[in-house]
């Protein structure tokens, strides 16, 4: 049995995906081998020796540590694009909140109950609440993956002008932009001529503050930023100071802290971007698909610290070897297997940055001594088999 822990609330039909057979859900901490988390924090978590991977059902893996994860041969692994629609439409949500003053209008509505003159009353007092259009005006994207891009193309059909900024856009992403999003050769460019600003990077070192007080005084004034990404990826006080000055004229977004609440032009969403059914839905059954193929087969699907490294099962067991990338892996791996007079079926090997992936089909189940012998060597961080 394969024991499964869940950290987060996971869509049904994502535990559907594991087989009772083979399968079960732990509370218990240390005993899994797997796992399922969306965004709780495992920044801290002491993992267990029999953990070999971990599934965040979502996009962001800034709550977990990859680092950590990777120096104990842990894949960890995300739900590309999953969730990338429903974060889209929260976003055109965002987009018209800011730009028509329906909330307030709302609230007011419901301020006056069921008064005998409402109607009459909101003939009278409506003008409190003209909004403007978003087709012409422009819209900045700051990330041009799943997200950004969906954004970028649903803001063109709403004929807004759009200026988009990714430095390093990969060529899939490329390809499913609209022709109609300008490029921007920097993110200065795109805070200068946009009205609204939508982020869609991940959380990094490198990102965190992207939006800090010298990049929001490029902004024009008046223009409204958009954070559905991560709250860290703007620097509040600025953004705060920024609003106060008129500088500019609105922040919305999904990241709630106690510095930003009840400020004068910040809306505020309880992280809901994901929360739809369907995304929910999406994320959680490829997570399971991912953690079952790499649990059952030792293949890797859209992992952040190693490549996808999938091979179809051949011979009679499988070495499934998580070593750091560092010249002589191969011929050490392959040599032990040789030494021992085992033919190898088939052999596929991927790097990326400091770490690597080898797996190995080999014509024998009795390859336990072997695996033994691997897990010997500093420069391997796992060896499973599979037979
Ligand atoms: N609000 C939510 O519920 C919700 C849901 C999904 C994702 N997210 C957040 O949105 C982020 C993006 O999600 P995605 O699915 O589009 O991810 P993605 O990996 O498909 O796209 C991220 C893009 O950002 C680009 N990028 C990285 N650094 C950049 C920089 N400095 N400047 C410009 N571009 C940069 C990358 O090249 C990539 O194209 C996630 O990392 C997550 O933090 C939030
Ligand atoms: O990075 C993500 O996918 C989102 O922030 C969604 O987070 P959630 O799964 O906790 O809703």
């Amino acid at each position: 049995m394969l024991n499964i822990r869940c950290l987060n609330k996971i869509a049904e039909a994502g535990l559907a995906q594991f087989p009772q057979a083979s399968y079960q859900f732990t509370e218990q901490a240390g005993a899994e081998d797997a796992i399922l988390v969306r965004s709780a924090d495992l920044k801290e978590m002491d993992f267990g020796a029999g953990l070999k991977a971990i599934a965040r059902a979502g996009a962001g893996t800034n709550n977990i540590p990859t680092a950590r994860c990777s120096e104990a041969g842990i894949v960890v692994f995300n739900t590309p694009g999953a969730n990338a629609n429903a974060v889209k439409e929260l976003v055109l949500a965002g987009l018209l909140m800011s730009s028509r003053p329906v909330v307030p209008a709302i609230a007011w509505i419901e301020s006056l109950g069921s008064a005998a003159d409402l109607a009459q009353r909101v003939e009278q007092e409506k003008s409190r609440f003209v909004g403007t259009e978003l087709k012409g005006k422009t819209l900045g994207v700051i990330g041009l993956g799943a997200i950004g891009i969906l954004v970028a193309n649903l803001a063109v059909e709403l004929d807004m002008q759009v200026v988009g900024y990714d430095p390093y856009i990969s060529v899939d992403a490329a390809w499913k932009l609209s022709r109609q999003v300008r490029h921007a050769e920097s993110l200065e460019a795109v805070l200068k001529t946009a009205d609204y600003v939508t982020i869609h990077v991940p959380l990094t070192p490198q990102t965190k503050n992207l939006i800090a007080a010298s990049q929001l005084k490029l902004m024009k004034t008046g223009a409204v930023l958009l954070n559905f990404a991560r709250g860290g990826l703007v620097q509040e006080d600025a953004v705060l100071a920024a609003l106060a000055a008129r500088q500019i004229r609105g922040y919305v977004t999904d990241f709630p802290s106690p510095a930003l609440a009840g400020k004068r032009g910040v809306t505020l969403i309880p992280h809901l971007g994901a929360s739809t059914e369907e995304a929910e839905e999406n994320c959680a059954v490829m997570a399971a698909q991912e953690l079952i193929d790499y649990l059952e087969n030792g293949n890797i699907r859209n992992a952040v610290n190693l490549p996808d490294v999938v091979m179809e099962r051949s011979g009679q067991a499988r070495l499934c070897c998580f070593h750091r990338n560092v010249p002589n892996m191969l011929a050490h791996i392959s040599g032990m297997i040789s030494k021992q007079g085992i033919n190898i079926e088939n052999l596929l090997n991927r790097s990326q940055g400091e770490f690597a992936y080898t797996l190995v089909d080999v014509d024998t189940p009795a390859v336990e001594e072997i695996a033994a012998t691997l897990r010997q060597q500093p420069e391997i961080l796992r060896v499973r088999v599979i037979v």
